[in-house]
């Protein structure tokens, strides 16, 4: 589990730096009032001073030294904590699959994984300068009680003050912090969601309301940002009146003390100087407001990381014909049946077609079936082993899925066919099969062409997404991934996976009749369930399967 105390610790290698060089810098803020307040009475007692001076402009020098060490290490240990944080939650996002992080929006995912991961990393450096600013004031109430244990008591009572001023504050500022990085996702969700209908937004003339919908939370953002200001102005105000009552409470014992005899000038002087040191605990509020921006990215970060991935098994895939097998499948999300105890035992080698009206749970089928999700009752099979108890090596290579609007992966055309380059020949055939080649070999630098650079067609893409899934070996699961092929050649991939050599399954969901009719064999789903599995010509006799194709 991701929380605030696992974050500090992994920045463990650089806090005990931190921390030493925090500690002298106190040390040095302790010590020089002690120091300055011998010069003063070596000065009116008339005896050697320069010692105590030059121990004083030691003191400095070493506390610049100490906080430049400090502010290099806290530098480091954030960005190593956020690069710690980022590979942890990009590792999660990836292998959660289609399902693990469907409850985030993209640009939301995004801003947890850029500009939160830097606020959550904060939280190693600003709880150990928090802890060591505490030790002036701690120091100077000790020493203060070595002076005169009445002037310890005016300095507990002022400080106590100051504490419940932080107190309110960090307790304020927490909430509007994560409530500040909340909105800053959702716009940047709104944001991503426009680039991905950048097309139809721009044809449907609606940029200017787009342009508003974006920005409609600029002035919620702007609100937190004010509130942000205002409680640390106030904190600010208070902790500004009540620092100098410290002072005040000290110097006033302190004067009573000196005139009673109890204290020396020089004591008077250093304690006033404690006395400062403990007014100074205000000026913890930009450190408590750092806490407070780390503790709501780690919330954000723990989200994310508490989504579920896929989980694989170790087995390998026996050889076989790639028999794929339903048992009382179910999957059920938001409350819905998407599938409803679905049987099924489909042969091995064969070309079976889905069929069914919209929303039926084509893709869920497919997606069940190449486990891109996992069912929520039942199990399905591949040549006896279920699919859970494969290792992802075996079943990554055995079935192979391809995608009505596939996002190609990868620097060249090449990689976005096969993104390991194992054997460009295999890269070839994938491509020819699928009839890809024809356009690949027309751009300039063919394969090494960038996928960037690349101006391609729905068609193309879908050719280049058919040859990527082609090496699989044992199950090609294609959903709706030929349906903006023109017919002919939707017509010679059909040929080619249907005499296809290597024997494996192919399962092809599809709205068009003339693929089904070449399967042999077709699954009709209707609202989640099974109702036929036979030959195309025999369902043909039913009127309701010839309404499934309008
Ligand atoms: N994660 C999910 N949570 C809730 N409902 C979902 C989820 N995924 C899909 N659905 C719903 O499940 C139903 C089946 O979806 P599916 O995408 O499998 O339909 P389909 O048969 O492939 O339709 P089409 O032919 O239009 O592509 C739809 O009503 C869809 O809204």
């Amino acid at each position: 589990m991701t929380t605030f105390g696992s974050v500090v610790k992994h920045g463990r290698g650089w806090l005990p730096l931190i921390g030493f060089n925090a500690l002298i810098g106190s040390g040095v803020t302790l010590a020089l009032p002690t120091i300055l307040g011998h010069s003063v009475d070596s000065i009116v007692a008339g005896t050697g001073y320069t010692q105590w001076l030059m121990a004083a402009a030691g003191l400095i020098a070493l506390g610049v030294v100490a906080s430049l060490i400090d502010a290099f290490a806290g530098a480091a240990c954030v960005a190593e904590t956020t690069a710690w944080l980022r590979h942890r939650l990009v590792k999660q996002i990836v292998h959660g699959g289609p399902e693990g992080t469907r409850g985030f929006e993209t640009g939301d995912l995004v801003t947890r994984v850029s500009a939160n991961a830097t606020d959550a990393a904060q939280a190693g450096p600003a709880t150990v300068t928090a802890i060591a600013a505490v030790a002036p004031p701690a120091g100077s109430l000790v020493l203060l009680a070595v002076i005169d244990p009445w002037l310890a008591a005016a300095f507990f009572g002022g400080v106590l003050l100051v504490i419940a001023v932080l107190w309110t504050f960090a307790r304020r500022t927490a909430d509007v912090s994560l409530a500040y990085q909340e909105t800053q996702g959702r716009i940047a969700s709104l944001l991503s969601e426009s680039l991905t209908g950048i097309r139809t937004i721009a044809a449907a003339g609606t940029t200017s309301r787009e342009e508003r919908r974006i920005l409609r939370l600029l002035p919620e953002l702007h609100k937190q940002g004010v509130v942000t200001w205002r409680i640390l102005a106030r904190s600010g105000a208070q902790a500004a009146v009540v620092g100098p009552l410290v002072l005040v409470a000290v110097l006033a014992v302190g004067g009573l003390q000196l005139v009673a005899g109890q204290i020396t000038a020089g004591e008077l002087f250093a304690a006033s100087q404690y006395a400062v040191l403990g007014a100074g605990l205000g000026n913890l509020t930009g450190v408590i407001g750092e806490i407070a921006r780390a503790r709501a990215g780690v919330h954000r970060a723990a989200d994310v990381l508490s989504t579920e991935t896929i989980g694989y098994g170790t087995l390998p895939i026996p050889t076989g014909p790639g028999q794929l097998t339903f048992d009382s499948v179910s999957v059920v999300a938001g409350g819905n049946v998407l599938l409803d105890n679905v049987t099924l035992d489909l042969p091995g080698g064969a070309t079976v077609a889905v069929v069914g009206p919209t929303g039926a749970g084509k893709s869920i089928f497919a997606a069940v079936a190449a486990r891109l999700r996992d069912p929520s009752i039942g199990q399905v099979s591949l040549d006896g082993v279920p699919l859970q108890a494969v290792s992802r090596r075996a079943l990554r290579s055995a079935v192979g899925c391809a995608f009505e609007r596939p996002q190609l992966v990868g620097r060249t055309i090449g990689e976005a066919i096969e993104p390991r380059a194992v054997s460009p020949v295999r890269t070839l055939a994938a491509a020819r099969a699928t009839h890809a080649h024809d356009f690949v070999s027309r751009l300039p630098d063919g394969y090494f062409t960038s996928l960037r650079k690349a101006p391609m067609s729905g068609g193309e893409r879908q050719r280049l997404g058919l040859a990527r899934a082609w090496s699989a070996n044992r199950l090609l699961v294609l959903d709706d991934a030929t349906s903006s092929l023109d017919t002919a050649t939707e017509l010679q991939i059909s040929r080619t996976l249907t005499e296809d050599r290597h024997h494996r399954t192919r399962l092809i969901i599809t709205h068009r009749p003339a693929t089904a009719a070449r399967a042999d064999l077709v699954v009709w789903l209707d609202h989640g369930q099974v109702r036929a599995v036979a030959q195309h010509a025999d369902l043909w006799q039913n009127s309701s399967y010839r309404e499934v194709f309008g």
